[in-house]
């Protein structure tokens, strides 16, 4: 484990440039570095008086002054990391924040972070809640609640998302298409270059999508909320999915405020209590969500959940991006099928379909809906991308 400072001052050897740098609270011990051959308890967040180790063995004692807003920081924090030990009690691997990263926008008078593999996320999934989690804050210092609030009056009317693949479903015998306007992904680059949302949107629809999944992640996916936004300002007719790596409720909001109709909530991510809540959110809002499971622990998990109406079976492992559209069938086997139709919820079979095999294999697993990106969207005219994706028109 090193000690990395923001600040110069771990680089300083002599008391001088160390004292300079440090706040005027802060003292050495006994008013001079004091040797130590080992510091044990090294806490790398400034809340109480701590000891620092320094070059050559030597240790120096550190008081902060810390300002509301800082401790309130630090609380935030704090609850930050008991979520991810109630996560990893339901399973969930995927941390929210680097576990020994200090808050969010702390400005102590006295940065340290602590290098160690904790730090590093573990996958590609852990990475993007990681940025997801910066990006959020920034956005809502930006755009409070209070502004959002202004936003929702002038939004759109929501449309009945559920409906539009119960209805695509019942007059083609096939499932329901939830199309989605991906530009990319981590796993398979960029998967068109001319990428023009509003007119894949229409053609989506003209080929007789029921709905359609808009990805507004900027890093990972070249999305982006002002393509959410125009496609439902364009004349489409499809409800929408806001496809985001929710993390926070503020960003239901936001994306309601944007002329969203539905939201994914990601099972691998968030834990029971934050789905419980998101839902009452969405409820809130007229919003439905649909949350996307990936394996049989996740289901169950889902299954104990009231009020959801929408269920998502992702092929692809987010987290090694290994796509397997087994995974369907194996987690829609016996009792959780049976469950799952009885409680009268739609599956959404997600990812890694290509051809009418594809789409009839899910569907003989059980599910109503189908959400697909790739083979669509990387045709010339996605309209013709659907119906070689179905094997037959299904505009009509
Ligand atoms: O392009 P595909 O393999 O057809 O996959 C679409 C969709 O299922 C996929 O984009 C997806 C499913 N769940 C996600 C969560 C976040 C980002 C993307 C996704």
């Amino acid at each position: 484990m090193s000690l990395r400072a923001s600040s110069s001052a771990t680089t300083a050897t002599n008391k001088f440039s160390f004292q300079q740098s440090l706040n005027p609270k802060s003292t050495f011990v006994n008013g001079n570095p004091t040797p130590q051959s080992h510091v044990k308890q090294l806490s790398f967040f400034p809340i109480k008086a701590q000891q620092f180790e320094l070059k050559d063995g030597l240790a120096a004692v550190f008081e902060p002054k810390m300002s509301l807003g800082d401790a309130l920081k630090v609380k935030e924090w704090e609850v930050g990391m008991y979520q991810d030990e109630f996560a990893a009690s339901q399973g969930i691997r995927i941390r929210r924040r680097p576990p020994t990263e200090q808050p969010l926008h702390y400005n102590g008078p006295f940065e340290f972070h602590l290098q160690n593999d904790d730090n590093t996320p573990r996958n590609i999934l852990e990475e993007i809640v990681w940025y997801k989690d910066t990006e959020v804050s920034q956005m809502k210092e930006r755009k409070p609640l209070s502004v959002l609030e202004k936003m929702l009056n002038d939004a759109p009317p929501v449309r009945d998302f559920v409906g539009a693949l119960k209805e695509a479903n019942s007059r083609t015998g096939l499932p329901g298409l939830i199309a989605e306007v991906k530009k990319a992904s981590p796993s398979r680059g960029v998967l068109r270059e001319d990428f023009d949302p509003v007119q894949i949107a229409k053609a989506y629809e003209k080929g007789g999508a029921a709905c359609l999944s808009v990805l507004t992640d900027e890093k990972y996916f070249q999305g982006s909320f002002e393509n959410l936004e125009a496609i439902r300002n364009s004349g489409v007719q499809c409800p929408l999915l806001c496809k985001e790596f929710i993390i926070d409720a503020w960003q239901i909001y936001y994306a309601r405020a944007k002329g969203a109709d539905a939201i994914l909530l990601i099972a691998a991510v968030l834990h029971d209590l934050d789905i419980k809540y998101m839902i009452k959110i969405c409820k809130l809002l007229g919003l439905v969500a649909l949350v996307e499971v990936h394996d049989e622990r996740e289901m169950d998990r889902v299954l104990e959940i009231e009020g959801i109406e929408l269920v998502g079976i992702n092929n692809r492992d987010l987290g090694t991006f290994k796509v397997d559209i087994g995974n369907t069938k194996r987690l829609l086997e016996g009792e959780r099928g049976q469950r799952l139709r009885q409680k009268g919820i739609i599956v959404v079979g997600e990812s890694g379909l290509f051809t009418p095999p594809d789409i009839a294999y899910v569907q003989e697993a059980g599910v109503k809906a189908v959400l697909v990106g790739e083979s669509i969207v990387k045709q010339k005219d996605p309209t013709i991308g659907i119906t070689q994706l179905f094997g037959k028109d299904m505009s009509s």
